[in-house]
């Protein structure tokens, strides 16, 4: 055959004075294009949110986001009105498992409906029973914003709702105090604003935002840019402003997604809760919460990948420490080796050291990078943004320091 005589690559190898300048000048933009990406990308500054699930890395992420990208975070907020009804159907569920009032049950039912509706809407991709027999906590896969749903017949409902939502958690509220269970801490909690938040014409509020609890799955890469904010360290104003934010999935399934962005990191922020040291994880009713988070930081600490990267551990949720511990619940009841007052300033001066001396103990020989630690109450936007910033001239101090010197 004819075509198959010739040599099909014939025209490629043949040599043509134009097709080579042609090529070399593709190779040569080619270069100045992997040139100009490289530089951006050792420019870039990447930062991997870290800690155990609900330990508060999505709701840093958001204050991130309120702080340095207000247009964007602006733009979004409307669309957390969906996941907050979807907390509040949640709470509701949960209360009424708990409640034999038969009236209530069936008067709350269409809340029922108004939650599978909302899952649906929002793509809620699946479900997974937790083991206490709760209803399923929402997650939706990885997802770069909050999908449109159309609320309005949600909010309706609720609005309906709102005075039967009222007596069943006046009454589960004393059936629950008298023996000690409390549920206000529990995540996505918004029954003590359902007034508000039941209203027809509701629109969340930045606290609101940051309290709604939607789980992460898979990992979620955010880019930030850093306007003039470089100048108040007198360097050039060229170098680190783009961050990219990596927030991931926090239960113990979802781990092993973390390694790979060891290697190319720049800082983690370590988001270790304190105030759950009472309780277990969810995943592994077994394991108690502050002893994962602890085994995470010796993880952490001790891997090689990252004896140059930036540590920032946030001793996060202390507002929840505080009011546990002015309750009466006892921190040395659970953390044997603690002989403190019972009072949270002093817990979590103890629990600041505990982490250095993890941080030291742990660290691969030749290490040498910072490791700063906060205590923060993350759904505070206002405190945390004063956080953030002391971050973010940390770590881009250590990571001018490592461009320009190393
Ligand atoms: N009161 C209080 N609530 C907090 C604090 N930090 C986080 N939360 C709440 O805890 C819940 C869990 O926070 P997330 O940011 O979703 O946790 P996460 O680490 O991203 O969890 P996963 O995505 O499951 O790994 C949310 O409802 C937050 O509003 C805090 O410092 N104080
Ligand atoms: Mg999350």
């Amino acid at each position: 055959m004819a075509v198959l005589d010739q040599d099909p690559f014939a025209e490629l190898t043949h040599h043509d004075p134009d097709a080579q300048r042609v090529s070399d000048a593709i190779d040569d933009a080619l270069k100045v294009e992997k040139k100009k990406r490289d530089k951006a990308e050792k420019n870039q500054v990447k930062v991997l949110l870290l800690g155990q699930g609900e330990s508060g890395k999505s709701t840093t992420l958001k204050n991130f986001r309120l702080a340095y990208d207000p247009e964007g975070w602006q733009e979004e907020r409307a669309s957390w009105r969906a996941v907050i009804q979807l907390n509040v159907c949640r709470s509701v569920h949960i209360l009424l498992a708990d409640s034999t009032d038969e009236l209530l049950n069936l008067r709350l039912a269409p809340l029922k409906r108004v939650e599978a509706d909302l899952m649906r809407r929002l793509g809620a991709a699946s479900y997974e029973d937790t083991p206490d027999g709760q209803p399923p906590e929402v997650y939706l896969r990885a997802m770069t914003s909050i999908p449109q749903a159309n609320d309005a017949e949600a909010q309706a409902v609720l609005f309906a709702c709102l005075s039967d939502i009222q007596t069943l958690y006046a009454s589960a509220k004393s059936q629950r105090s008298q023996d000690g269970r409390g549920i206000e801490e529990s995540s996505g909690f918004f029954l003590n604003d359902v007034e508000r938040i039941c209203a027809p014409d509701y629109t969340p509020s930045d606290e609101d935002v940051m309290r709604a609890r939607l789980r992460t799955t898979g990992v979620q890469e955010w880019r930030i840019r850093f306007h003039n904010t470089t100048s108040t360290l007198g360097l050039n104003a060229a170098y680190g402003q783009d961050w990219v934010i990596y927030d991931v999935g926090g239960c113990r399934t979802a781990r092993h997604a973390w390694l790979p962005f060891f290697e190319n990191i720049n800082a983690i922020i370590f988001l270790a809760p304190l105030s759950p040291f009472d309780q277990t994880l969810a995943e592994d009713p077994s394991v108690n919460r502050l002893d994962d988070t602890i085994r995470i930081w010796k993880f952490i600490t001790a891997s090689k990948l990252l004896s140059r990267t930036t540590l920032v551990v946030f001793l996060n949720k202390c507002d929840l420490l505080r009011r546990k511990l002015r309750k009466g619940v006892r921190f040395a009841d659970y953390v044997t080796t603690y002989d403190g007052e019972n009072e949270a300033g002093v817990v979590v001066k103890w629990m600041r050291d505990k982490f250095k001396d993890v941080a030291k103990s742990n660290a691969p020989a030749g290490t040498n990078r910072p490791v700063y630690l906060y205590a923060t109450s993350v759904t505070d936007t206002r405190a945390t943004s004063v956080t953030l910033k002391t971050v973010h001239d940390g770590i881009l101090r250590a990571h001018l320091k490592s461009a320009e010197f190393v």
